[in-house]
């Protein structure tokens, strides 16, 4: 079936679903294949409890007429969400980088929903599934879209643009996320350059963030590139301290109380800022969109427990964030004690051994109580702290040795689970 035929099906029946255990009414079932399922084996029962149609990608499966026989189902997902993408003459934004895509993201949905119908990424589906989930799930009616891009592999984001169709996007940071798959932090830069490469072909535009020198460097590539950061852009903030929650102040003066922590979230809100300035976003909706902003999800969340208050920021870990968080942690202000509870980092490839060593370092360097969870860390074990190879063993002594008064970071790869420590923390 052609792309345009399955399009007017899909206009009928707006409601793609990927799960049969969670099939509504009058959708349409896209049975994809992942590591223990084949998605095909459900169409029949997706159609059973009121799918409007099935698509599958092997004959053996077609039980009736409304079982649509593709080549290949992920590849008609990805051909009808850019489609559908293409029937929009709107701004479409993209947003990569290497830490706080899904942090800025919603910030800036808060942002530009003052002003406009804003569809953006739902949490984090980001990927080669999730992006054309979130390009189908764009009611007709939407004025602005924000699109998360995730990637771990060169050539990911590239492929990403090409079905979302950016003509506005920005890269957060480049950092040392994923180095197993891209290869060498150069490549990571190289990789999340794809959304510039895009959009200089696409004629769209790009935000920068002037205060960082890799995107700073990239952006002269561009002919009009929206700088933000620096005190002679348009949309400049000033920084007035993140104890433990931002404070900022506008060029009008106007003092912004957040509910975010951590310096690192600075320039995630900088981002947020420019981009609602320039899509003409009144200031005072601006401001109230960043200060009601509350992260959830274990991203950089704060929390009260007994006599304990706890960063807990155990999303996922890299070298990059987790040195932002130490950095951040060790200028709180408190009295209680400082303890950090950090959890292996995970795809790290070659350079894995050296950076889990660092953050080790960095930790004592600055003096705090540190606790470190898993065998990537155990590996570089030193009496100035403790060590745990597994969570399970962490959760066992914290079971025993009560944590009390003390201010706590917990930072771990998303894999070492470590917000499960909170049960244990007061
Ligand atoms: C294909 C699929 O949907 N997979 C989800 C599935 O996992 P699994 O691979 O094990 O699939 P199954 O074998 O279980 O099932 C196959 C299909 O059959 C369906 N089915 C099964 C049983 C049944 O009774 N009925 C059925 O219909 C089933 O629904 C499947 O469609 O389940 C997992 C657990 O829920 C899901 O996690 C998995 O989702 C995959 C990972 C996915 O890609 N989901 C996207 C919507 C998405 O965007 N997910 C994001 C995570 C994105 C991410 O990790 N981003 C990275 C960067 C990108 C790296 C990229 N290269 C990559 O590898 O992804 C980042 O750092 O941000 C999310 O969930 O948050
Ligand atoms: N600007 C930043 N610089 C460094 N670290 C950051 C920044 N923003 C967020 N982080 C860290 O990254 C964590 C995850 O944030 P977020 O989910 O927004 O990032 P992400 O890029 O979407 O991650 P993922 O790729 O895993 O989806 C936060 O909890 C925080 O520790
Ligand atoms: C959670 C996933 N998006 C991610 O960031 N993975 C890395 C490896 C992590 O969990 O630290």
């Amino acid at each position: 079936m052609q792309i345009e035929q399955l399009y007017q099906k899909y206009l009928e029946h707006p409601n793609v679903i990927t799960d049969s255990r969670k099939i509504e009414e009058g959708c349409i079932f896209f049975a994809l294949k992942g590591a223990s399922f084949n998605g095909n084996e459900f169409a029949k029962e997706a159609l059973e409890k009121g799918a409007a149609y099935s698509i599958i990608d092997e004959e053996k499966y077609k039980s009736s007429d409304k079982c649509i026989l593709v080549e290949n189902v992920l590849e008609c997902l990805q051909k009808l969400a850019a489609h559908h993408r293409n029937q929009f003459d709107i701004p479409v934004v993209a947003v990569t980088g290497s830490n706080g895509k899904t942090t800025t993201k919603e910030i800036l949905f808060q942002v530009l929903s003052k002003k406009y119908k804003t569809h953006a990424t739902k949490g984090n589906f980001n990927n080669h599934i999730g992006v054309p989930l979130t390009l189908l799930d764009m009611p007709l009616d939407t004025e602005m879209a924000l699109i998360e891009m995730g990637d771990n592999h060169v050539g990911e984001v590239i492929e990403l643009c090409k079905y979302a169709n950016p003509n506005y996007g920005f890269i957060t940071n480049i950092g040392k996320d994923h180095i197993e798959g891209f290869g060498s932090f150069e490549a990571n830069v190289r990789a999340k350059s794809e959304i510039f490469d895009f959009l200089i072909k696409a004629n769209g535009t790009a935000f920068i963030n002037s205060q960082d020198p890799i995107l700073k460097n990239m952006a002269r590539r561009f002919e009009k590139p929206i700088f933000y950061g620096d005190e002679y852009d348009f949309s400049n903030l000033t920084f007035l301290g993140a104890s433990p929650f931002i404070k900022y102040k506008d060029r009008q003066e106007t003092v912004v109380q957040t509910q975010l922590l951590g310096a690192y979230n600075f320039e995630n809100i900088q981002t947020a800022f420019c981009l609602g300035k320039y899509f003409e976003v009144e200031n005072n909706d601006i401001h109230d969109a960043i200060s009601n902003y509350i992260p959830d999800n274990n991203r950089s969340q704060f929390l009260e427990k007994g006599s304990n208050a706890i960063v807990l920021d155990a999303y996922n870990a890299n070298p990059s964030s987790v040195e932002a968080a130490l950095e951040n942690f060790a200028q709180f202000e408190t009295e209680k004690t400082k303890l950090v509870i950090l959890g292996d980092m995970f795809e790290l490839g070659d350079i894995s051994a050296e950076e889990h060593k660092r953050m080790i370092d960095i930790a004592l360097e600055k003096d705090l109580d540190a606790i470190f969870c898993g065998e990537r860390y155990t590996a570089h074990k030193t009496d100035k702290a403790q060590f745990f190879e597994s969570r399970d063993r962490l959760l066992a002594y914290l079971k025993n040795n009560k944590i009390e008064n003390s201010l706590v970071l917990v930072k771990g790869s998303r894999s070492m689970k470590l917000e499960e420590v909170l049960d244990y923390l007061g």
